[in-house]
């Protein structure tokens, strides 16, 4: 059995990871929509909640720092991308390329083309990565030709990226961006796109109703590869797509995630691939301070939930359960009780679910209660709590701990060298050692928060939420060779 306390510190007094702050309230980030940043003059990036009292941490000290998985020695320039391109990236004032940036696009845009199965911590700029790739392949004077397929394991990533090509692209002309998901192409039309992102189901229909052309497909993209690879997830349906595919196709596999039993998968699926690989000790964010709150019984998690509700309102907040009942359930009674949350699952109807993360993106719902379905790739800056209300399991009767769905929940906060909190609830035997395993397979420690001593509790989360940047020093050991 594992040593349940090893990885678990206890309370103390000494301020949480993160430079001290004053009492101002974090200001909400602006995110565009499209997970990329409004440019501004300041030679820093708004949407990082940049509160007056933040002056420590600037990205640009991030990006100097050897250690950081921001850190690069090249510019975006150097990297040899046509120009409209690189006036995509000026416009989202992207500055530098981040170390996976910097590392993967040459291998991934230089010809003949190879594949790659690329990892990199969560929130480090894998999408920008393979979606500069995907722009650099296509040609733009046959705009209704499908040449790029990207693949994602939910109609909300699928959006997302579908946004980010078309922000990073805006200078590419005759572009068109097509999702496909359920519900957005018409039978009559058919795809009449050069780049399509979509869920494997659905990508898998139009091919087969004779609605997408695939005989021109020059790249296909996997993000979330290990998810989508697993056989127990979307493997089938992915080696179903890549069958239809012409053979020559590039393969391009991103996750934060392989564990070891997928990565045999993946080098199948994506044969003779260039390989950027983290170790599982470089993978946690250290700009995430991790901590987890030991409530007394499972009836107590829903009073430390309500506690917590103004923590999560200072910037916005995801709440992770294990079931769409939970989800509602929780939902209904925090509106009862007077907070102002939402739920999005997969019962919910596509459009439906398209208007409320919509809403969470423009900070006009700030608490968001989810399942699994929004674990991976969603970026959304202003993110500065994620709540594990329950702890990620897998397996037969949920007997394991699932220590990459964790990584990826608590990556929905910070992102880009932000600072975030992610507060994993424990209440049994059970919740306590799998979370145990997990910061022991990881090599964090959590700290621990106190569920009798609020106000203790409520100075250790500001702490870090209110002191917006991590420092050049919290950045983890980045990519391994
Ligand atoms: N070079 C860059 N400079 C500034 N910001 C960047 C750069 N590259 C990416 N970003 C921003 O960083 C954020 C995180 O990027 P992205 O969503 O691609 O992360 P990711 O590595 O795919 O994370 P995940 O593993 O969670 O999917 C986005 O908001 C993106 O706009």
């Amino acid at each position: 059995m594992a040593d349940l306390a090893s990885r678990i510190s206890k309370p103390s007094d000494a301020p949480a990871d993160g430079p001290s702050a004053p009492a101002a309230a974090a200001a909400p980030a602006q995110d565009n929509g499209n997970g990329a940043e409004e440019p501004v003059d300041d030679g820093i990036q708004r949407g990082l909640i940049e509160p007056a009292y933040d002056v420590e941490v600037k990205l640009a000290d991030l990006q100097a720092d050897t250690e950081s998985p921001l850190y690069s020695v090249q510019s975006f320039e150097e990297l040899g991308l046509p120009k409209s391109i690189n006036d995509g990236l000026l416009a989202m004032n992207f500055k530098k390329p981040s170390k996976i940036q910097e590392r993967a696009l040459p291998l991934m845009i230089s010809n003949p083309p190879t594949n790659m199965i690329a990892q990199s911590q969560s929130g480090t700029g894998k999408t920008a990565a393979f979606v500069l790739t995907v722009l650099s392949r296509i040609d733009f004077s046959k705009p209704t030709q499908p040449q790029a397929l990207l693949l994602a394991p939910s109609r909300e990533l699928a959006r997302q990226i579908q946004g980010v090509i078309q922000t990073v692209g805006q200078f590419c002309e005759n572009l068109i961006v097509e999702a496909a998901i359920p519900g957005s192409i018409s039978r009559e039309t058919g795809v009449k796109s050069s780049v399509v992102v979509g869920t494997p189901g659905t990508v898998m229909d139009l091919i087969r109703r004779r609605q997408f052309d695939v005989s021109q497909l020059k790249v296909l993209v996997i993000d979330e590869a290990d998810n989508m690879l697993d056989q127990q997830g979307m493997g089938d349906q992915c080696i179903r797509v890549k069958g239809m595919l012409p053979k020559t196709i590039q393969i391009l596999l991103f996750s934060a995630t392989f564990p070891d039993k997928v990565m045999n998968y993946a080098r199948k699926y994506a044969p003779n691939s260039n390989e950027i690989k983290l170790r599982h000790q470089e993978l946690t964010v250290k700009g995430i301070s991790q901590m987890y709150m030991d409530c007394p019984d499972e009836s107590k998690k829903y009073d430390t939930l309500c506690k917590l509700y103004g923590l999560m309102t200072i910037g916005s907040s995801v709440i992770f359960v294990k079931t769409r009942d939970s989800a509602n359930e929780i939902q209904r009674r925090m509106e009862a009780d007077g907070h102002k949350v939402s739920a999005l699952h997969g019962a919910h109807e596509g459009q439906n679910r398209d208007a409320l993360l919509d809403d969470f993106r423009s900070g006009r719902s700030k608490v968001l209660i989810t399942t699994n379905v929004l674990a991976r790739g969603i970026d959304v800056s202003s993110v500065s709590m994620v709540i594990n209300y329950d702890i990620p399991m897998k397996g037969y009767g949920d007997k394991e701990p699932d220590a990459e769905t964790y990584l990826h929940r608590i990556g929905r906060t910070g992102r880009f060298g932000r600072v975030g909190v992610s507060i994993s609830f424990v209440y049994d035997r059970k919740s306590f050692e799998a979370l145990s395993q997990i910061a022991e397979f990881y090599g964090i420690d959590l700290i621990q928060l106190a569920p009798d001593d609020w106000d203790r509790t409520e100075k250790k989360v500001q702490e870090v939420i209110k002191s917006s940047r991590a420092k050049p020093d919290y950045a983890p050991n980045a990519l391994g060779n």
